[in-house]
């Protein structure tokens, strides 16, 4: 059913991106209202479209960021490099770092909320009509509907407080500080601290699934050097913008369409014939559905492929202890950091306290389509490796408890099957129970979303256990092998 007020929007953002010099917009597609499956607005194909066709583009003036915005203008000092700041001139985790120019996020954080402020005398008001007030993403979820995501790691990485401490230090004192900047000439009226803290969460959480990493001459060398690979969103560190269209396309892992950056416009254009009536898709990464959901809000079955696990060191470490049984004394001084030092091959400043257990697949093609089966085939080398170290430390401790490379491999694959499926264990649903949830029609768009990450992440694990075992009983059988090999040698000789 259509939705005038949200139609006569869409028409006037449309009307206004047209009137920009130097935009197109192709005559055979159109935004539309996905609010029927969750997904705001998008673009669709009204009529067939061939490969490598110009769907839209954007002069590079209609973008909003600190080259286009007037504040820049109004308070230069503000963002001003001196050129001794650190490369990432990031603020410390509690948000207390003030010194040295705003970095990229915090700088477009403030342009936002300055074009934002000024209503209907910014240049981009048609723009911000149809921008979203509220959102899915993490940040925003109470904590009964974080419970949801049972034992995921996506959970701590959401950083509200985090954010919270770098909008109190960074954001509003700038904007305090800048009222008559700030609130256009003529309104007395103020917002309160905690109506300024909202609004720059607000535009936070819509640059985190808006904004585009506006690629230069430099990058572009760079591109041809890495001429197979996508180029993400949130790589590098160039100047990031709003880019009003782009940001009208929806994405999935196989995709359709790309936006090209050019010197005086950004393109976007089709990577492959596109039917009459079909979505025109962008590509945000090869993201989890964990990590999707955490910027973007959404989840799709398509990501699931890119999902991703930690298994903590922790963990691994005492499986590792519980099954070699080793007398306290002599397991104290194996895996003492100065054991580890000693072996000169980890720096023990360098201990890993976690691993990231992914399907590593490769990239999707040239025309945004995935191919191949994407189970797991490999577990982490790096984890291996440190494992293998603290093995190393614990045999000069303990020569009898790993007298060779095939008892070693066995300790390794097993304790890892165990760590693995203790880490399974901390998900209070199995991946059985949560696919017959899915189906019920009255579960809400997070809950849904909830189980749909927890469920993907362990069928992965579920995937490492199976790559355990398969590795465990190799094993065995090059153990057998070996346990034949004399008389066959015995056969040869003769
Ligand atoms: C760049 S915007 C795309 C335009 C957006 N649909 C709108 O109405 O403004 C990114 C946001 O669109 C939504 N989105 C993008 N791709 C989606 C998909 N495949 N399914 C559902 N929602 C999607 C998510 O809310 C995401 O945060």
């Amino acid at each position: 059913m259509s939705d005038p007020a949200f139609d006569a929007k869409s028409a006037s953002f449309l009307n206004w991106f047209k009137s920009w010099p130097g935009a197109t917009f192709h005559p055979d597609i159109r935004i539309t209202d996905l609010r029927g499956r969750s997904a705001g607005r998008g673009i669709v194909t009204t009529a067939d479209i061939p490969e490598d066709t110009v769907l839209f583009t954007i002069p590079r003036s209609a973008i909003i960021s600190t080259e286009t915005s007037d504040l820049v203008k109004k308070i230069p000092q503000l963002f001003a490099t001196t050129g001794l700041e650190d490369d990432d001139n990031e603020a410390d985790e509690d948000g207390s770092e003030t010194s040295g120019p705003p970095d990229n996020w915090v700088s477009l954080i403030l342009v936002m909320i300055y074009e934002y402020l000024q209503g209907d005398k910014s240049r981009w008001k048609p723009y911000f009509d149809v921008l979203p007030s509220e959102f899915e993403t993490l940040m925003w979820w109470s904590d009964q509907e974080l419970d949801q995501l049972q034992a995921s790691s996506i959970v701590s990485r959401i950083g509200r407080e985090e954010a919270d401490g770098i909008f109190r230090t960074k954001v509003l004192p700038v904007v305090e500080e800048n009222a008559s900047v700030f609130y256009p000439e003529g309104t007395s009226q103020r917002l309160s601290e905690d109506q300024l803290l909202q609004l720059a969460h607000r535009m936070g959480s819509t640059i985190m699934a808006y904004a585009f990493d506006l690629e230069n001459e430099d990058d572009e060398e760079m591109e041809t050097e890495n001429e197979d690979e996508w180029m993400e969103d949130r790589e590098g560190k160039t100047l990031m913008g709003m880019v009003p269209m782009a940001d009208i396309l929806n994405a999935d892992a196989e995709f359709n369409a790309h936006v090209n950056h050019g010197e005086e416009s950004l393109t976007v254009t089709s990577l492959r014939p596109i039917p009459a009536g079909q979505e025109i898709l962008n590509y945000y990464g090869p993201l989890g559905n964990g990590e999707l959901l955490r910027r973007y809000g959404y989840v799709t079955d398509r990501h699931s492929r890119y999902d991703v696990v930690e298994l903590s060191w922790t963990l691994i470490l005492s499986v590792l202890k519980e099954s070699l049984k080793l007398d306290e004394n002599v397991w104290g001084k194996a895996v003492s950091l100065e054991a580890l030092g000693s072996l000169n091959e980890l720096d023990p400043e360098e201990v890993e306290d976690a691993f990231v257990i992914d399907r590593d697949l490769g990239e999707p093609d040239s025309q945004g389509q995935v191919h191949g089966d994407a189970t797991l085939k490999h577990l982490p080398e790096d984890l291996r490796e440190q494992f293998n170290t603290f093995l190393k430390a614990i045999r000069k401790f303990s020569p009898e408890t790993i007298p060779d490379k095939q008892r070693r491999d066995e300790i390794f694959f097993s304790t890892l099957r165990k760590a693995l499926q203790l880490r399974l264990a901390e998900y209070p649903t199995s991946t059985t129970e949560d696919m017959n949830l899915l189906p019920n029609d009255k579960l809400s768009g997070r809950h849904r979303a909830a189980i749909m990450v927890r469920c993907g992440e362990k069928m992965l694990l579920e995937e490492a256990v199976l790559l355990t075992g398969e590795k465990i009983a190799q094993l065995g059988s090059t153990n057998e092998d070996n346990n034949h090999e004399p008389s066959t040698k015995r056969q040869r000789m003769r």
